[in-house]
């Protein structure tokens, strides 16, 4: 057990830190990390503060979280397309979710910033060749050669300028016109329109165009209603490259203390929630929203530790824990865990991602997961909250808007050998735009089932 001290943004470096790259020139390094220092923070701490107060609404039933995005983000694939049709089916599937169960839904991308990614080894063998892992392109490259697979510190500042831009855009999508819900129709990507799930968003389109006209009709001013004209959205990734979260570490008075500058949601992966290793370490000591992986080895000590350390003052809307336990595992290891929570006290928001207990390789090799086991986790993670009274706050998808080919299964029944066609993550699988649309739809019925028990429960309780 290393002794408590007195937290500062580099205080990570006294503990044992899993994952991170071994570079070849520290002094590339340190140039790097003061480059990143001098630049400005990508996010402000009002909009930490902001972010909070909703998942504190989320903790207490009265809002939904949907965090989705890339599983990495990539240098090359940058650019104005994928960053808007990622942004357009949140979106959607935000209304889906919001029209059903007629709730707030707080909308979180996994984007303008994640980039690192942790790997379950360090080395790859192909055809007899041994090389360094992919670790995401804030880390090194895909390309499988010695060159692209080395650890390159230039690379911290690509990232950070990648992440700015698609900040702006993102914030220029949220504000500017772009999500305003008289602009529900265009939306739509041309390739799913035409397909069932872009014929029931169409539905649901007209019929929020008609609810419109007719507040209108009668009277309601919509040009003063600014929830109608621009949505709040909110940018995470994994805290996974600690030198880099360092070094856009910043100390605010508006914050009332730290906040890292990369992103306003900072989440701890599956492979990095060691209590006492380097990155609990670095994220307990700032004031973002802080997401806590666990699979399905996470035990109910290991929790609330975890709690303990990363939210001593029990602070609404700090935390949010992420099960990742697999469709055949979750209704027997989340139980135990949201009874801990619960009587300790403990109000964190629970997320479901029923994408990273799911992977699979399929008969033509590539990394899979299936639309029915994805679907299958979620109901889990909802039945498990129903049978312990707890409150199911959110999921948690890697997902695009574009019509890729890596997940099987879905109204488009992809197999095996489709997956070939379009598969073009790096690292991990995603859902694409129609089966997003298709999954949304499908959850849409299951929340307001559980929103409606979970409701019940509350006032029978109170
Ligand atoms: O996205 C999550 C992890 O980085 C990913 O699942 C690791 O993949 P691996 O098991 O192929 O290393
Ligand atoms: C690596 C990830 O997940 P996990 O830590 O749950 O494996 C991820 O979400 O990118």
């Amino acid at each position: 057990m290393v002794a408590m001290q007195e937290w500062s943004p580099s205080s990570w470096r006294g503990r044992p830190a899993l994952q991170l790259p071994a570079y070849p020139e520290a002094h590339a390094l340190a140039h790097a990390e003061r480059r990143l220092a001098a630049l400005p923070p990508l996010i402000f701490p009002g909009e930490i503060a902001q972010l909070r107060e909703r998942l504190a609404a989320v903790a207490r039933g009265e809002a939904f979280l949907l965090q989705g995005g890339d599983c990495a983000e990539s240098f090359d694939e940058f650019g104005q397309a994928p960053v808007e049709s990622t942004f357009r089916v949140i979106l959607q599937m935000a209304v889906i979710l919001t029209y059903a169960a007629a709730c707030p839904v707080v909308k979180v991308g996994r984007i303008a910033g994640q980039f690192a990614k942790p790997r379950s080894s360090e080395q790859e063998t192909v055809d007899g060749v041994t090389l360094p892992s992919y670790r995401g392109d804030i880390i090194n490259a895909s390309a499988f050669t010695a060159e692209a697979r080395c650890p390159d510190p230039a690379r911290l500042l690509t990232a950070y300028s990648h992440s700015a831009a698609t900040l702006n855009l993102l914030r220029a999508l949220a504000q500017g016109g772009f999500a305003d819900l008289h602009e529900v129709h265009r939306w739509t990507a041309d390739f799913v329109r035409s397909s069932p799930q872009g014929e029931r968003f169409e539905e649901l389109a007209d019929r929020i165009t008609q609810s419109l006209a007719f507040m209108e009709a009668c009277g309601f001013d919509a040009a003063r209603a600014p929830q109608l004209h621009a949505v709040e959205f909110y940018t995470s990734h994994e805290a996974l490259h600690l030198h880099y979260e360092e070094s856009l570490t910043r100390l605010s008075e508006r914050a009332g203390g730290w906040y890292g500058g990369s992103a306003h949601m900072l989440w701890l992966g599956e492979r990095t929630r060691q209590v006492e290793g380097a990155h609990v370490e670095y994220l307990r000591g700032i004031r973002n929203v802080v997401g806590v992986k666990l699979g399905p080895a996470a035990d109910p000590d290991d929790v609330l530790r975890l709690l303990d350390r990363l939210d001593p003052r029990q602070e609404p809307g700090r935390l949010v824990l992420i099960a990742r336990m697999g469709s055949d595992k979750v209704a027997a290891r989340l139980p135990p865990l949201l009874r801990a929570v619960r009587r300790a006290g403990r109000t964190p928001v629970w997320c479901c991602d029923p994408m990273h207990g799911n992977t699979v390789t399929s008969s033509s090799g590539y990394k899979t997961r299936d639309f029915e086991r994805i679907l299958q986790e979620v109901r889990g993670f909802f039945a498990a909250h129903v049978q312990e009274g707890t409150c199911p706050g959110g999921l948690h998808f890697e997902m695009t808007g574009e019509d890729v080919t890596e997940c099987r299964g879905g109204a488009q029944a992809l197999t095996d050998e489709g997956l070939s066609s379009r598969y073009r993550s790096a690292c991990d699988p995603r859902l694409n735009g129609s089966q997003s649309l298709e999954l949304a739809f499908l959850i849409a019925d299951v929340l307001k089932d559980a929103r409606r028990s979970h409701g019940s429960a509350g006032s029978a309780s109170s």
